[in-house]
């Protein structure tokens, strides 16, 4: 496929470690309910409406790019959940709520219902054709990531079936304490479709690749190095052997225990980390392994002046240095913060990023 030629490659080089003249920035959630011209997208559409109409799905994914051109990336407009979907699970997005699965997976023999094996072409073809046309429609701006579920995150909502903030996970960990087997086949399952529905948005266009594990950090190491972490690395492994050149990061949230092993065994370019850990000590723990690491400041610091946003984001600067270092948050944007705040966030990243000459 053709695309416009990209002019801001301050991203991709990043990730592969090459030498950057200032630290690249973007924002998990970058697009949601804290702009006021997605809200506007929103009242019109529902959540999942949005995401399977391409041209919505795109514009929503350009309305951070156009406010914010301090950003260097962009990440195509979805969500992880339109993979239970794929496998013929309902998934209704409820304002105010969040996710919410009609009928989870109550029992093993459950699994059953899922669609297996799924042709992601025909089922996801929603999300590449997004995907194709925000690459045109980016004109080379920044480069677009294209992103997926991991299998144990995945595996959680399908149990849960939603309401997993605040929740305990108590379902979705006694399948991995009772049904071992079933929950490995689950896994199984749920792995081969996120390598084909990477694929398939590297095919369609996106430059770099982002796997989610946000409930990683819900497992005792021993679960984790059990049920995520093997299918983690085959992941990155399999689309690394389709696409040697696409770089690929891993968001586990909350696996700081993992941080040391993730970069040891895995050929992921990138490690995100979240704000529980210190950015020196990340550095120390993965700096032998050559890995770009992506975060880490906390949320919470967008609510306050730009003054303490700039504090912050100094010591986070200094404690990961300039090269193989992508800022982002430690998560997402939310709902109540302030626009102005992602902007000082970009802002003081522009400002504290650069190489000291
Ligand atoms: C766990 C998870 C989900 N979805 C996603 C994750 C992994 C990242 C993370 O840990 O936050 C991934 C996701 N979801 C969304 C994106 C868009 C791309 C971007 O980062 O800009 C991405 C990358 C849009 C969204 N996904 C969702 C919204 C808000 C829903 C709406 O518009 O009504 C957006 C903009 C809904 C969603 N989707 C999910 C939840 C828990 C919720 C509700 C949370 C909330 O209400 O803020 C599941």
């Amino acid at each position: 496929m053709e695309f416009p030629k990209l002019t801001n490659d301050l991203f991709i080089r990043s990730c592969k470690g090459e030498l950057v003249e200032r630290v690249p920035v973007w924002i998990m959630r970058q697009a949601g309910r804290y702009l006021p011209e997605f809200k506007e997208v929103r009242a019109d559409t529902d959540f999942f409406g949005v995401c399977k109409t391409p041209e919505l799905a795109c514009k929503v994914t350009l309305q951070p790019i156009d406010r914010y051109p301090g950003l260097d990336a962009s990440i195509i407009f979805s969500d992880i959940l339109v993979v239970p979907q794929a496998m013929g699970l309902e998934v209704q997005m409820i304002p105010g709520k969040g996710p919410h699965f009609p009928q989870p997976l109550k029992t093993p023999e459950e699994m059953s219902r899922l669609i297996y094996p799924v042709d992601v072409h025909s089922s996801l073809k929603y999300v590449f054709e997004a995907i194709t046309l925000t690459r045109h429609r980016l004109g080379g701006r920044v480069p677009l990531i294209g992103f997926t579920g991991a299998p144990w995150t995945l595996m959680a909502y399908c149990i849960e079936g939603g309401g997993i903030s605040g929740g305990n996970l108590n379902a979705a960990k006694g399948w991995l304490y009772n049904h071992k087997e079933a929950s490995h086949k689950l896994l199984r399952m749920l792995t081969d479709v996120c390598i084909d529905y990477l694929v398939g948005q590297i095919e369609a266009g996106a430059q770099a690749i982002q796997v989610f594990d946000s409930w990683a950090g819900e497992l005792s190491p021993h679960l984790f190095y059990e049920f995520a972490q093997p299918y983690l690395l085959e992941i990155a492994e399999k689309v690394r052997a389709k696409h040697p050149n696409i770089p690929l990061i891993l968001f586990a949230k909350g696996a700081n225990h993992a941080l040391e092993s993730l970069a040891a065994n895995s050929v992921y370019d990138v490690l995100g980390i979240d704000w529980t850990i210190d950015p020196t000590q990340a550095r120390l723990i993965t700096e032998k392994y050559k890995k770009t690491l992506q975060g880490n400041l906390d949320p919470a610091v967008l609510y306050c002046p730009k003054e303490i946003v700039d504090e912050q984001v100094e010591k986070m600067i200094q404690g990961f240095g300039i090269q193989r270092y992508i800022a982002n948050l430690g998560h997402g944007m939310q709902p109540q913060h302030n626009p102005d705040s992602a902007n000082n966030f970009i802002n003081s990243i522009h400002k504290f990023g650069k190489e000291k000459k």
